[in-house]
């Protein structure tokens, strides 16, 4: 391998999981709000090394599934175990120590910063060090940050976006500030990364880019990635294994051959009433 990339590593923790192996179980997860059921019993599995896709036509419950998963909505029956442990709530910022970060429907990035900050931000959860010590920019603190900075050049190779390093991200096309938050995520060394919809908005030069790097991210780096898209023909592409949602339900779950003959699926699509 000639890329910038190939001495590059991404770190998950040893869990003692081999691939192949249930990282995350959703386990009759239901979710309402108010009166509006979001999510219905719905029970699927992620393991671990595989690109997992959640679908469904709008308003399925797929962002509240994510919402569920990363611990931004707590639900009111069921359980979420990861890595075999079971909770019920989590904050989401307990979820990303724990290993799954996550990127948003609509980009949710710092603007006014550059492309290298933003990215940087994504490290916060590995700096260790006593504050004290990063006050005075000393020690153990500043070995630290040189480290980080090195992982988030490392980042910036790999997703070939060198050229907006310093860029304002509010300057950048929508495609490029997708590959940024991208980027955010990885710099926290993701176990389980969640995409929300990484394609939407794209043209098709864009969406082939992202694909690549998604396909990337799991091949080189083992890690586990779960994404809402609604482009089938990328869902169809890239993934594994495929969940599909409908009114809050789920109506079916395979590899993508599977799931486009399912009956259920294309009646869904199709806009069939039930
Ligand atoms: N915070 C909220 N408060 C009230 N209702 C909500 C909230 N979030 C989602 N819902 C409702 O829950 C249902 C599922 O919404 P959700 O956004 O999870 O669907 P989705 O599959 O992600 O849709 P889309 O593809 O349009 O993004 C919808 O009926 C929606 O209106």
């Amino acid at each position: 391998m000639n890329s910038p990339a190939a001495h590059f590593s991404l770190h998950g923790r040893d869990d003692g999981l081999n691939p192949g192996d249930v990282l995350l179980d959703v386990r009759n997860v239901s979710l309402a709000f108010g009166g509006v059921k979001a999510i219905t019993d719905i029970s699927f599995d992620i393991r671990k090394g595989e690109i997992r896709a959640i679908i469904g036509p709008n308003g399925a419950g797929k962002t509240s599934m994510l919402n569920v998963i990363n611990g931004f909505y707590h639900p009111q029956q069921g359980t979420i175990s990861f890595r075999g442990e079971a909770r019920r709530r989590m904050q989401p910022h307990a979820a990303a120590a724990s290993g799954i970060a996550r990127t948003f429907q609509n980009v949710a990035l710092f603007k006014g910063m550059s492309t290298l900050d933003n990215i940087m931000s994504g490290r916060t959860l590995k700096m260790h060090r006593n504050f004290f010590w990063q006050l005075l920019h000393v020690g153990p603190a500043r070995d630290e940050e040189i480290a980080n900075r090195r992982k988030v050049e490392e980042i910036i190779d790999f997703l070939e976006i060198q050229h907006i390093r310093k860029t304002p991200v509010g300057k950048l096309p929508y495609g490029l500030q997708k590959r940024v938050e991208l980027g955010r995520a990885l710099a926290m060394e993701p176990d389980l990364l969640l995409l929300d919809e990484p394609m939407a908005g794209m043209n098709l030069e864009e969406k082939e880019d992202m694909s690549r790097f998604i396909l990337d991210v799991n091949d080189q780096f083992g890690t586990t990635i779960a994404l809402i898209e609604h482009d089938m023909g990328v869902v169809m592409d890239i993934s594994d294994r495929v969940v599909v949602l409908d009114y809050g339900r789920k109506i079916g779950d395979g590899t993508p051959d599977e799931v486009k003959n399912n009956r259920d699926v294309i009646d869904a699509y199709l806009g069939v009433p039930h």
